[in-house]
């Protein structure tokens, strides 16, 4: 019998990873609470398109309203359950999964952020096992509809890696990276807070420049001011990772020591734009970060998880983040709608 796995949150990570374990004939159940996309996934089915083509197809698959997730609890307790959410959601979608899983069950985080800490808070750290994201980019088009707008993982490309939060290797780690490998190529880390650290990096530095801007992630790449605050709100990020104690991975090709010197350093700066452009062609013309998604579709962001986060951890340590307090603060009034994406909105930062 395959393990009963509960995905909580069906968006642009959840769906996709919901259609790709269930094709490949795992016992998954998605829950979500947009009426609309549910109802369309229950009708017909969740359609990915993507890049590939033999990536794109509509699977059936078994999809719940939110208000509905009391009736799970009359079926066998899930295996695994794994949260794709936006992180302000986070204690309350852990709160709800939890009385639906086996005792040990573990709950896994298909975030942004790093939500291991609330998960624990209301489940304990014994359930949770850590995933970082390398390589997804989605987007939730449309009820039942996700478009995948990076190409997947390879063998030495890897696009995820799963890890206990205390570093050792385990039996229920290497079985979830292994039943992950239906969605993208994935790998046990004994590092799982620094990888953590390096992805929160990739969206400290792409998220909010793109949904301050307006831009999709190739355009802002190729905007000179705007690839320049990229690169500075990743450099700051890098230190202040480093100065957590964090041993921080490569990732999305870019050489951490070069970024954590590019703010500073004219050459490393330069370098790490060479390395960016060479990868701008990894991403479809219209991929947009989670972060600018929500701008566009007047929601809310995830600022506070990504350079708030940086930012207060940054005050912790005493390593200057203050790009992540500005950029987090014009976040926030494009929220509240004081003001509107422009590429203007980097000048002067
Ligand atoms: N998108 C990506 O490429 C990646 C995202 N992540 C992370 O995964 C987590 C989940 O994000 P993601 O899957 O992108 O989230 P999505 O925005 O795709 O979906 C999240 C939720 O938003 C609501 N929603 C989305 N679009 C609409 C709409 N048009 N109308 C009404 N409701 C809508 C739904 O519930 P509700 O109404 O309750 O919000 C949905 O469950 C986040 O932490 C994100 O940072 C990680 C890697 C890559
Ligand atoms: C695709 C990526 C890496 C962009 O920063 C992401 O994680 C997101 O959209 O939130």
């Amino acid at each position: 019998m395959p393990p009963r796995i509960l995905i909580l949150g069906a968006g642009a990570v959840g769906g996709y990873f919901g259609a790709k374990l269930t094709r490949a004939g795992q016992d998954v159940t998605l829950v979500d609470p947009w009426p609309e996309h549910v109802a369309a996934m229950r009708a017909e089915g969740l359609t990915i398109r993507a890049m590939e083509p033999e990536d794109c197809h509509t699977t059936p698959v078994r999809a719940l309203h939110l208000s509905d997730l009391a009736t799970l609890l009359r079926e066998p307790a899930f295996d695994i359950g794994f949260l794709a959410v936006k992180s302000y959601d986070t204690p309350w979608a852990t709160a709800m999964m939890l009385p639906l899983l086996a005792p040990q069950a573990p709950i896994v985080s298909l975030q942004n952020g790093i939500n291991e800490d609330a998960i624990a808070a209301v489940a304990g750290w014994g359930r949770v096992i850590g995933c970082a994201i390398g390589l997804l980019a989605a987007e939730l088009l449309g009820p039942a509809l996700v478009q995948r707008n990076s190409r997947r993982g390879t063998a030495t490309a890897i696009g995820m890696r799963v890890g206990e939060v205390h570093g050792r290797v385990t039996p229920r780690a290497t079985a979830i990276a292994a039943l992950l490998e239906a969605a993208d190529s994935a790998r046990v880390t004994t590092n799982i807070w620094g990888e953590r650290w390096s992805k929160l990096t990739i969206n400290a530095m792409r998220n909010p420049v793109s949904a301050m801007t307006g831009l999709a992630g190739p355009a802002r790449d190729a905007d000179e001011a705007a690839r320049s605050l990229s690169i500075r709100l990743g450099s700051q990020c890098v230190r202040v990772g480093r100065a957590l104690g964090l041993s921080l991975e490569s990732i999305s090709g870019l050489d951490i020591d070069l970024l954590a010197r590019a703010e500073s350093e004219p050459e490393a700066m330069a370098a790490i734009t060479r390395q960016i452009l060479a990868h701008n062609n990894s991403r479809s013309a219209d991929q947009r970060p989670s972060m600018g998604q929500d701008v566009r579709k007047g929601r809310r962001t995830e600022t506070e998880a990504i350079s708030g986060l940086v930012a207060r951890r940054g005050a912790e340590v005493g390593v200057d983040a203050g790009l992540h307090a500005r950029v987090h603060d014009i976040m926030l009034r494009i929220e509240r709608g004081d003001l509107t994406p422009h590429p203007s909105l980097v000048q002067g930062l």
